[in-house]
């Protein structure tokens, strides 16, 4: 499928999208060169990524016939070509053959030698030379002294919106107003960003759309990255997807891995890029391991320059897929979580080991599908929740019925709580009585020794202390809680 971006680019000036004053200056330059060599042979194109300045390099060509050469400015290679080209390009024409117009992209990656080279072709051009670059002020002072700088302003929401509207149309599709809005409100001006997640949208399917750029949105930049590291044949522009990128090396070799038979066909390729992966695996498995940190970087070179220059790519839109792996642990996060929580009460409730407990859980599980009277039971003994007993049943059918003996457990546990609690108030209320009883015999028995005769007195020797432990005798037969509950 052709990828969107290409084939809604336009092809004339005039439908360019609100960059007037960009082409306002660019025009009479391209005009300069029908007639001889402008001053400025070069012209840098600077602004924001998907603002219209490849683009208008190709619709400029097209209207005043140029052969366009693009070359990447940050690519060694490069200069042997300009220079083969600028030699050659000005004659041509006299051959009836188109003039070339050479157009260097990303000169703000450009290393400082590089850009020194690029100065000095730049002043034997015969040629316009065109460059692009996001952040002009990361361009090599050489290279900005030898060309005119034209700003590429970002564009609006308003823009982004117009240009998805016309797209829709084209295709002969419905996609609802909120979904271009929500669509061009994230593209923050770009308008290739734009078209790409309308694309991937009505690939994926309208209904589905915010699901789908809301994943988008976090693994914008891992998509990115595929999509630099799976557009390039350039060991360097490869190495440098993944600079900035949050995921680890294991989940981009995921990604890899999952996406490898979407870009190369021809199995040999295909064969060519796992291997190279798999070689990455061991190293960085290596580098873990022994923290030779050497190895760790061969790693990353391999997966991405190793994987960017693994064989022929399919050409045209390709659709990236998240690892299944990952999503699969995604998809199973909450299944995980209960899983470990039903250990846990296991654990706790039975006073086992992990091991036994996930051992237990095994056990409960054939019987939460086979036996729901004892299944309720464990069920209302662990305090099980709804999703932990759906866990262990599978079975949305035996889940209601389970719950639903639940709550005649608990509702029969609940009457013997009750009787418990009126027994236990009425065997309190006696232990009172008996107490009372008690301590009343014993005032009376306290009153008669007070009031005994002189005689008794003198025959018990009048040793207080011998009374006080007779009476302690006395007392320690008072009847206790335990003879009570005896009889
Ligand atoms: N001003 C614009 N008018 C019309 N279409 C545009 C405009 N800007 C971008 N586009 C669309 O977005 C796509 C990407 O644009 P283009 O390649 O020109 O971006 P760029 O400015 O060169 O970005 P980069 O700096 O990332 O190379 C094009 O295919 C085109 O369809």
């Amino acid at each position: 499928m052709l990828p969107w971006t290409e084939k809604y680019r336009p092809k004339r000036l005039v439908d360019i999208v609100n960059q007037d004053k960009a082409l306002e200056k660019i025009k009479p330059w391209i005009e300069e060169w029908l007639h001889g060599i402008p001053k400025k042979k070069a012209l840098l194109l600077a602004g924001p990524p998907g603002s219209g300045k490849t683009t208008t390099v190709y619709a400029l060509a097209n209207e005043y016939k140029f052969e366009v050469i693009e070359l990447n400015a940050s690519d060694d290679r490069t200069f042997g070509k300009i220079e083969r080209y600028l030699n050659a390009a000005y004659t041509m024409d006299v051959f009836g053959r188109r003039r070339k117009l050479i157009f260097l992209d990303e000169v703000d990656n450009i290393e400082p030698s590089g850009a020194k080279e690029i100065a000095k072709l730049i002043g034997k051009a015969q040629n316009p030379i065109m460059m692009s670059a996001n952040r002009y002020w990361e361009v090599p002072i050489e290279i900005r002294n030898k060309a005119e700088i034209v700003q590429y302003k970002r564009l609006s929401q308003r823009d982004i919106l117009k240009a998805l509207f016309r797209i829709t149309k084209a295709e002969g599709i419905f996609v609802p107003k909120e979904v271009l809005q929500m669509i061009a409100q994230r593209a923050r001006g770009d308008l290739r960003a734009a078209i790409n997640d309308l694309q991937t949208v009505v690939s994926g399917g309208v209904e589905d759309a915010e699901l789908i750029l809301a994943y988008r949105d976090v693994e914008k930049s891992i998509f990115e990255a595929l999509g630099a590291i799976f557009a390039t044949d350039n060991t360097k522009r490869a190495k440098m997807a993944i600079v900035n990128l949050d995921n680890t090396p294991d989940e981009i070799l995921l990604w890899l891995d999952e996406n490898i038979p979407y870009v190369y066909y021809k199995p040999e390729d295909i064969a060519k890029a796992y291997d190279t992966i798999s070689r990455a695996d061991i190293y960085l498995g290596r580098a873990k391991r022994t923290g030779n940190y050497g190895l760790w970087k061969y790693a990353m070179d391999m997966m991405t320059a190793g994987v960017a220059v693994a064989g022929i790519k399919k050409k045209g839109f390709i659709r990236f897929y998240p690892p299944k792996t990952l999503s699969i642990l995604r998809d199973t996060k909450e299944e995980r979580s209960i899983r470990d929580s039903i250990v846990k009460k296991i654990m706790k409730g039975m006073h086992m080991s992990k091991l036994e407990a996930i051992e237990t859980m095994r056990i409960f599980k054939s019987i939460f599908s086979s036996n729901l009277d004892v299944a309720s039971h464990i069920a209302v003994f662990l305090e099980l929740g709804d999703k932990e007993i759906e866990f262990l049943t599978e079975d949305k059918e035996k889940v209601g019925k389970i719950k639903g003996k639940m709550l005649s457990i608990h509702k029969k546990l609940k009457e013997v709580k009750t009787e418990l609690e009126i027994r236990v108030e009425e065997v309190m209320e006696k232990i009172e009585r008996v107490e009372e009883d008690t301590r009343e015999k014993e005032e009376v028995k306290e009153e008669v020794e007070i009031e005994e005769p002189e005689e008794s007195k003198e025959e018990d020797l009048g040793s207080k202390d011998q009374i006080t432990e007779e009476k302690k005798d006395k007392k320690g037969k008072q009847v206790t809680l335990f003879d009570f509950l005896k009889k």
